[in-house]
């Protein structure tokens, strides 16, 4: 305060008088303090819960599909009741409360549905990973919702002896790495497990009566169950605003890696990373290189003002010329450049496409899907001189190529649309890459909608279309289009069965509710589902519908 401040503000005290003075503030008592903190915790609880009551999760979102499973534990008429009067977001269990619960059914998601054995315990639902039907689980309240919590696993009390056997286990970071839900099952079980995701998609998403949905086939399995993921995207928080970079850039220098930097996957249910020294269901080409690509990061870490995602990718050798039959001097590296070309193999085709664009993760598996995608096409038509076997392919969301190209055996005429600039410059070069003609074969860039566009001259009962969307599916836009093209025949692969059952739903609904004799119905020929990520709950679905 300056000295002319200063008497200025003696000087008011002054004109006050002595008696006048400003008294400090009480201090409350102890009492007062308890009652004024309850009082702002009520406030907050309020304030959420009017925020939580309005909020309703995206429908197919990993949140509304968790949420049908708990109306479905609990009963509709349960929750209904528990609207009406008032109670549906008051929790039996306080945050932080450690209880031991009866997991009494598993999440498509891959977590458990744990709730209170007490006989006179509210209606409530527990989610907690890690753990199956049947054990009996301890854990940590940390988020309370709409009739359900979230809790952090902590033990477990009384194991499901038939499907748990922890000598599965094959990763040290299980149970406290969000990637994996199922490595203490057995491979069989987890795939028992994702048929039923799909059976339940169908029943839950797609609107169709039970009749008309065909028997869920059993789903395939990877060829391998660890080492399979070609991509990994460990990442790492930027040096927290305190730390002198100066000294941290000395300390890195020696090899000496801070402890608040961890290299690694999120903890589950946690935005915090931690450190990994592997991934076992990555390919050990990817883990071989992991120590070395780490060690570049803590040397480089004072110069990040951000977090990171690092990118590895197994790639078959770029400056090698390819063999398209012979694939014993096939090296595999791995990359981490985001606009590197990488290199697969899927049965006798040869891909590739940009490292920081979309491919599947488990080349292992591909043969096995895109030949189960193209079989179950021809086996429609077993007669090969059937004068109605489709001669036309359409790829849909076609990336750099994938159904396109592994298909065209089959037709004469095959055209593919993506999004993506990069993924339809590589479609293009993998076209010719694997001796296919351009006349045949023609890529576009743009929305997927816009392929009616291009192909008019298919003819519609000759054509097949391929349509492998993102997890969000396909939008309104681009199933009025295909209603009214009407291909002969739809394959649909999805990473994410809730919208693939949706967007089935739509199609077939559409066709059904026309006048009866007005015009051909989609059926649904057949539903499998493919496991592409094993240890994890993913599963991919193809869906097959022919017009009738
Ligand atoms: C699940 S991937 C499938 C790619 C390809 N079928 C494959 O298996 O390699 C979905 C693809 O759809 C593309 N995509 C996303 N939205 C799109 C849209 N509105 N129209 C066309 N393609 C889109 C993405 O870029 C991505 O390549």
């Amino acid at each position: 305060m300056s000295s002319s401040k200063a008497t200025e503000a003696e000087t008011k005290l002054s004109e006050k008088g002595p008696g006048k003075r400003p008294r400090a503030p009480s201090p409350l008592s102890q009492a007062e303090k308890q009652a004024k903190r309850a009082k702002s915790v009520a406030r907050a609880t309020a304030k959420r819960l009017k925020k939580q009551r309005g909020h309703v999760p995206e429908v197919c979102s990993p949140e509304d599909v968790r949420w049908t499973d708990i109306v479905s534990l609990l009963g509709q008429d349960v929750v209904d009741k528990a609207a009406e009067d008032g109670s549906e977001f008051n929790s039996p269990f306080l945050f932080k409360s450690e209880v031991e619960l009866e997991v009494k059914a598993i999440s498509s998601n891959g977590e458990g549905l744990a709730q209170s054995d007490e006989e006179d315990s509210k209606p409530w639902v527990v989610v907690v990973p890690f753990c199956l039907p049947g054990e009996r689980v301890k854990c940590r309240v940390f988020k309370n919702d709409r009739m359900h919590s979230l809790a952090d696993f902590m033990q477990i009390i009384r194991p499901n002896s038939v499907l748990r056997d922890n000598e599965k286990v094959n990763c040290k970071y299980f149970s406290k790495c969000g990637g994996c839900q199922y490595q203490m099952l057995s491979y069989e079980t987890q795939l028992a497990f994702k048929r039923n995701v799909v059976v339940k998609a169908y029943k839950n998403y797609s609107g169709l009566p039970e009749s008309t949905i065909p028997e869920i086939q059993p789903t395939i399995g990877s060829p391998l169950q660890y080492g399979y993921r070609t991509k990994i995207t460990p990442h790492f928080q930027a040096p927290p605003p305190k730390v002198d970079r100066i000294a941290l850039q000395a300390q890195v220098e020696n090899d000496d890696k801070p402890d608040w930097l961890q290299i690694g996957f999120n903890i589950q249910s946690q935005n915090k990373v931690f450190d990994i020294e592997e991934c076992p269901i990555a390919t050990p080409v990817l883990n071989r290189a992991l120590p070395e690509i780490f060690q570049n990061v803590v040397k480089t870490i004072h110069t990040y003002k951000k977090g990171a995602t690092l990118l590895l990718r197994e790639s078959l050798d770029t400056s090698v010329d390819p063999d398209p039959s012979d694939t014993s001097k096939d090296t595999k590296l791995c990359i981490t450049n985001n606009h590197a070309s990488i290199r697969e193999r899927v049965g006798g085709f040869l891909f590739e496409y940009v490292a920081s664009s979309f491919f599947q993760n488990n080349n292992a598996i591909l043969p096995a899907l895109t030949s189960y995608v193209r079989e179950a096409v021809a086996s429609l038509y077993p007669d090969p001189d059937d004068p109605s076997r489709p001669t036309h392919l359409i790829d849909t969301y076609c990336g750099s190529g994938l159904f396109a190209i592994t298909l065209s055996p089959d037709f004469s005429t095959v055209a593919g649309i993506e999004i993506s600039a990069d993924s339809i410059l590589y479609a293009k070069r993998n076209a010719k890459l694997n001796g296919i003609v351009a006349e045949k074969m023609t890529f576009r860039k743009g929305d997927a909608a816009e392929i009616f566009k291009t192909v008019s001259d298919f003819p519609p009962e000759k054509t097949v279309m391929v349509i492998d969307p993102p997890r969000k599916g396909c939008d309104d836009l681009f199933i009025e289009q295909l209603l009214e093209f009407r291909p002969k025949v739809v394959a649909y692969v999805s990473c994410n069965v809730h919208t693939q059952a949706r967007d089935v739903g739509k199609i077939l609904k559409a066709t059904q509710d026309s006048v009866e004799g007005e015009g051909k119905k989609y059926v649904l020929e057949s539903l499998r589902g493919f496991d592409l990520f094993p240890q994890t709950a993913h599963v991919e679905s193809v869906a097959i519908l022919r017009l009738v």
